[in-house]
């Protein structure tokens, strides 16, 4: 368990964090999501403990990082995938962490194996494909086998593959009962792995939510598209039900705010043709854009599961 308290971080007249309260709960995947600057690193930096807030508390189960008497068992991280010194094989980087932690050698081992890097363990890591020197970071993070693991951005610059692999592993860690949390400046890429989301804009806190949740309001949102050779009448119809109709060519209505069931439904009451009848997915790359756009600039209060609608 993290517990984020009321944490502002300051750097001179930056404003990196501001006053961010939120807990990341064991046994589940919780995912960081912001766009570019929105204070994600800031705040992985100082839960362990390697940047102090101006005011507030971070802790990692219950205790600030450095009051943690083990903290490679407690928190494994991974800030910097590329943070590895060139001339050493991935081996003795893993084994000199460990050495100076009282970790055995048959984790450095097994490590390498959970991660893949079997094959290429006793090369030189700078001279490392990004992907290797991902799983290498992720290998760094898993050493103490800790219960709570933080990455940043491990998805960054992975081929499907890469990706595949990652969610695989950190949900199997989620399950094992540890606390995982990653962040990401991409919806998609987040929304596969995580359950739970926290999204931060401009260092303020916008939601706290499921992803489930931000399908659901994204799904709600959506259009339904129609096609017609009856696109007037049924236009007139829809709009003395109160709904908005658009109709950006001819024979073609976008519907908002009515089921494609009840479109369908009245299009038969009145004898109306339909060609096409389907409801559109917003994307949530749309959801995600909405919430960072739109609440971090007219919505100052941050968001709980359910009250996404009055964001959009
Ligand atoms: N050491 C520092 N000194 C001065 N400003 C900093 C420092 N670290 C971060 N900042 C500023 O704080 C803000 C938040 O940065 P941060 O790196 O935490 O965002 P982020 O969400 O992780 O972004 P990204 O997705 O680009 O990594 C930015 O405006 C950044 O320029």
């Amino acid at each position: 368990m993290i517990t984020v308290e009321h944490v502002t971080k300051r750097y001179g007249d930056t404003l990196a964090v501001d006053d961010l309260t939120f807990t990341v709960r064991p046994g589940i995947v919780t995912g960081f999501l912001g766009p570019n600057g929105a204070g994600k690193s800031t705040t992985m930096r100082m839960m362990l403990g390697l940047d102090a807030p101006t005011s507030g508390t971070v802790t990692v189960n219950g205790r600030a990082y450095r009051d943690l008497p083990a903290p490679l068992h407690e928190i494994g991280a991974m800030l910097e995938a590329r943070a590895v010194h060139t001339g050493r094989s991935a081996y003795h980087h893993l084994l000199a962490m460990a050495q100076t932690h009282g970790i055995g050698r048959s984790r450095v081992e097994e490590v390498i194996e959970l991660v893949g890097l079997q094959a290429v363990a006793r090369r030189r890591a700078g001279g490392f494909s990004l992907g290797m020197g991902q799983r290498l970071g992720i290998a760094a993070a898993l050493l103490g086998d800790p219960a709570t693991v933080i990455l940043d951005e491990p998805a960054n610059g992975l081929d499907p593959e890469g990706i595949l692999w990652i969610r695989t592993l950190l949900t199997g860690l989620a399950a094992e009962g540890r606390t995982v949390f990653l962040s990401s400046h991409l919806m998609s890429e987040i929304a596969l792995t995580a359950e739970h989301l926290v999204v931060v804009g401009r260092g303020r806190l916008i939601a706290d939510t499921t992803v489930a949740e931000i399908v659901a309001q994204a799904s709600q949102d959506a259009a339904v598209h129609v096609r017609t050779p009856d696109a007037a009448r049924l236009r007139a119809a829809l709009t003395r039900e109160g709904v908005t109709v658009a109709a950006p060519e001819p024979d073609v209505l976008e519907v908002h705010g009515m089921a494609s069931e009840r479109i369908g439904e009245l299009a038969a009451r009145d004898g109306l043709v339909l060609h096409e009848l389907t409801p559109r997915q917003a994307s949530l790359e749309d959801a995600f854009m909405r919430l960072t756009g739109d609440a971090v600039e007219y919505h100052a209060g941050a968001l709980r599961p359910g009250e996404l609608e009055d964001a959009a």
